[in-house]
């Protein structure tokens, strides 16, 4: 049954309302973003493209629980976070949210399969550390280290460990920055699929604006603000990308 308490059943899961937010105070301060009026519907893979300091990453913070707003509001759901007390941003953060970094921030001393275990240790529902590295394509590798895998097999263990507890969002900030096109188009299509097959809603911030010839939704943003949202027609499979 459907209820509006389950944040995974309805339709819209950001809601963004003049959302603003300005770094430091007088003279000195950044306005990151000034006003930005967003929706993102339920399941879409959304791509945000802009200049350096457009305010694309500030956005992605904000929306995942890891920076707070001066002003607006931003509804995950039926839920303000900008509303949030830290207690309950951290929850949000714990239940609902998946990151993952241009630099896969894994732990060295740890193999894939412990570097995912643990964030299904803190976790209510996650998946077995091993089911979501089947997921990503790297089963063969549970009982390597980082340093003994390459960058893309590292960014597939970083996506695993994001979507081992079933985030309601992936949140991927340059998840191929730091990758070569060939292994860069294997992580897109590792994210294409998270997003295709568990249903979960993606943003990606990237400066490769050919990904967004994938996305549902591309979101281009410019001085903090949002200047044109485009709905995709027709979308490109991860392997027809070019950059
Ligand atoms: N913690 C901070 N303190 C002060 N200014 C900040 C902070 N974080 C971001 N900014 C500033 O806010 C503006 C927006 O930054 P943001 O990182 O969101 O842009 P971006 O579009 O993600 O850029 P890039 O593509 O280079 O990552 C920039 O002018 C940046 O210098």
């Amino acid at each position: 049954m459907k209820t509006s308490d389950d944040p995974k059943t309805s339709g819209t899961t950001f809601d963004v309302k003049q959302l603003t937010r300005v770094y430091g105070e007088g003279p000195a301060a950044v306005h990151a973003l000034r006003g930005v009026d967003l929706q993102i519907p339920k399941g879409d893979l959304v791509v945000l493209l802009g200049a350096s300091g457009s305010g694309k990453s500030t956005l992605l913070n904000i929306l995942g629980g890891l920076d707070r707003a001066t002003d607006g509001q931003a509804h995950f759901f039926d839920k303000d976070l900008t509303a949030m007390s830290d207690a309950q941003l951290t929850r949000y953060r714990r239940h609902h949210v998946g990151f993952v970094f241009q630099f896969y921030n894994l732990m060295p001393s740890l193999t894939a399969h412990e570097n995912v275990d643990l964030v299904t240790e803190i976790s209510d529902n996650p998946m077995p550390a091993d089911e979501a590295l089947d997921l990503v394509g790297l089963s063969h590798r549970q009982d390597h280290f980082p340093a003994e895998m390459s960058g893309g097999e590292q960014q597939r263990v970083a996506i695993a460990r994001a979507i081992a507890k079933r985030p309601t969002v992936l949140f991927c900030d340059e998840p191929t920055g730091a990758l070569d096109s060939t292994t860069g188009r294997q992580v897109l299509r590792v994210i294409q699929d998270v997003n295709a097959n568990l249903g979960t809603t993606v943003m990606i911030v990237t400066h490769a604006a050919a990904t967004a010839a994938m996305a549902h939704r591309v979101i281009h943003m410019a001085d903090g603000a949002v200047r044109e949202v485009i709905e995709n027609e027709t979308r490109l499979s991860a392997e027809e990308i070019e950059w």
